[in-house]
């Protein structure tokens, strides 16, 4: 029987044992095999890696900016030479499809070259005062110690578009993943030390999240707090982050509405309905969560899709054909269980799918059949709950002011996705739909040089782009009077 493979906390360049002697496993969601185990760390240790990122942080920060770049490209040119490895673990603790998990690693070694690119690029503004012989300066500084607290989705890359931003802008780092799914991030601290990035700029905690998250955001060193999750978690942090007024970027839950007008390419609202609810096992923030077709088009439309969804291959995410692996973890399969058993009882119909897969390939792990729910009414749990699942309600409807009504009846407003080629409909969903990112004609999926931004429960601050680098940057303004002439 091999050794388990133990992992450290990684605090001030060291991996380190915790004080409590206990540690986390970590499970393989499509066999139930023990990966790896971590360390179940403790609120002291949080305040040593804390301690740790507060002293390494006045020297990064005097660094010149293209330094830190320097160091970061290096570090992203690493993420992508252990590609291969990195990809193989993510599937390992996630479940994720090897094509996908590679597209991970890519997209974390991105996030992170992007966040490069804005080291030349920290402007601050010179305004003439109202007084003579004086200037007003606003310089951008950065904040200081940035705790990044991520989710089980897409672990490497949440901690990378983090990573990258706060560090360019001369903060030092306190990471904590989640507990389901640390093992692809804690690698970053060997290649952080790999590339020379000094002792103390970033650390890695693994944890439980109420205990040492709480710990993180609560204590005073902590100047920001930049999450991923869900929104009761995130409401949590606002609240414990608030003791100290502490600034916080929230990336939280959502109910994405798809929306088929008539007139939509229907081959092409197909796919981008299909993979945007069940690429990744319909676990991204900005999944297809609910589906509206109107109604001259509905028969057409769901007979290709219905056909679509049951031909997806679940199973072995290593295996390149496959197209959907497992939920992350056994709670998350009951949770969609649920959501089907009562959709079922509030009067829903299963078009496709509904249950777990049974049969050899299936007894281990934890798959769920690609599911649509048909006959739903707008005011179904299914139409309200995030599922960040492989389950899809759909309704009919007729006219453009139904459709928005029924979209924007939601606490959450990350994404929404429309498909019409009507320029006039175009800008009326512009106008009128209450999400942060619209996808018109295209299914879901950020580029860094956007914003990713929720409404409402969806989070607050928004990262990506230049909007949410500036999310890691604190400002400060002289007023300057000298002698002049
Ligand atoms: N808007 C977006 O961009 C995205 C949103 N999400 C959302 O995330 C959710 C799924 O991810 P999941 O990991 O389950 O989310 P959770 O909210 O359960 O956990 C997120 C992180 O918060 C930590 N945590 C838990 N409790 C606290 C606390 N009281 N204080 C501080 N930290 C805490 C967790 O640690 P631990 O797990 O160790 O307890 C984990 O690292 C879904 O709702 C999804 O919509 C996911 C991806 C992207
Ligand atoms: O967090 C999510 O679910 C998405 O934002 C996802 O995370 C990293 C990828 O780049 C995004 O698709």
């Amino acid at each position: 029987m091999s050794e388990t493979k133990q992992y450290r906390l990684f605090i001030n360049g060291e991996w380190v044992t915790s004080q409590s002697g206990e540690t986390i496993d970590v499970i393989n969601p499509a066999t139930e095999e023990l990966v790896a185990q971590v360390q179940n760390g403790t609120v002291a240790e949080a305040i040593l890696a804390l301690e740790a990122a507060q002293a390494a942080q006045k020297a990064w920060a005097k660094m010149p900016p293209r330094k830190r770049a320097d160091l970061l490209y290096r570090l992203a040119a690493e993420i992508k030479a252990n590609a291969d490895y990195l990809a193989e673990l993510l599937v390992k603790e996630q479940g994720k499809l090897l094509k996908v998990a590679k597209m991970e690693v890519a997209v974390t070694a991105s996030f992170i070259e992007y966040a490069c690119e804005g080291a030349r690029r920290i402007e601050g503004d010179i305004i003439p005062s109202d007084n003579p012989g004086e200037q007003i300066w606003i310089q951008k500084i950065p904040r200081g110690v940035v705790v990044a607290i991520t989710a089980w989705n897409f672990p490497l890359a949440l901690a990378g578009r983090k990573l990258g931003p706060a560090l360019v802008a001369g903060n030092t780092l306190v990471l904590k993943p989640t507990s389901e799914t640390p093992l692809a991030t804690l690698e970053l601290g060997n290649l952080a030390n790999k590339v020379g990035i000094p002792k103390g700029v970033i650390n890695i905690l693994t944890g439980p999240g109420r205990a040492m998250g709480t710990a993180l955001v609560e204590n005073p060193i902590t100047k920001m707090v930049t999450m991923t999750g869900s929104t009761p978690v995130g409401q949590d942090i606002a609240r414990n982050a608030s003791k100290n007024l502490t600034h916080v970027q929230l990336e939280l839950g959502g109910k994405a509405p798809f929306i088929v007008f008539a007139d939509a390419d229907l081959e092409a609202a197909v796919d981008a309905a299909l993979h945007s609810r069940f690429d990744n096992c319909g676990q991204v923030c900005t999944c297809n969560e609910r589906m509206y077709v109107q109604e001259e088009v509905y028969e057409v439309f769901m007979e290709k899709f219905l056909a679509k969804t049951r031909a997806l291959k679940v199973g072995d995410p290593m295996l390149d054909d496959t197209d959907m692996g497992p939920k992350v973890n056994r709670a998350e399969l009951e949770h969609m269980e649920k959501l089907v058993e009562t959709s079922i009882a509030e009067g829903a119909t299963v078009a496709t799918g509904g249950k777990r897969l049974a049969g050899a390939a299936f007894e281990k792990g934890f798959w769920f059949e690609p599911t649509v729910l048909t006959d739903v009414t707008q005011t179904m749990t299914i139409m309200h709950e995030e599922s960040f699942g492989p389950i899809l309600p759909v309704m009919k409807f007729r006219t453009f002011e139904e459709v928005i009504t029924y979209a924007n009846d939601s606490e959450y407003g990350l994404a929404a996705m429309v498909f019409t080629n009507d320029m006039n409909l175009i800008m009326r969903c512009n106008e009128e739909l209450e999400y942060g990112e619209i996808y018109v004609n295209r299914g879901h999926g950020e580029q860094h040089q956007g914003f990713h931004n929720g409404y409402k429960l969806s989070g607050s601050g928004g990262e990506d782009g230049k909007y949410g680098f500036e999310q890691y940057l604190e400002k400060k303004t002289f007023y300057v009077k000298y002698q002049g002439a």
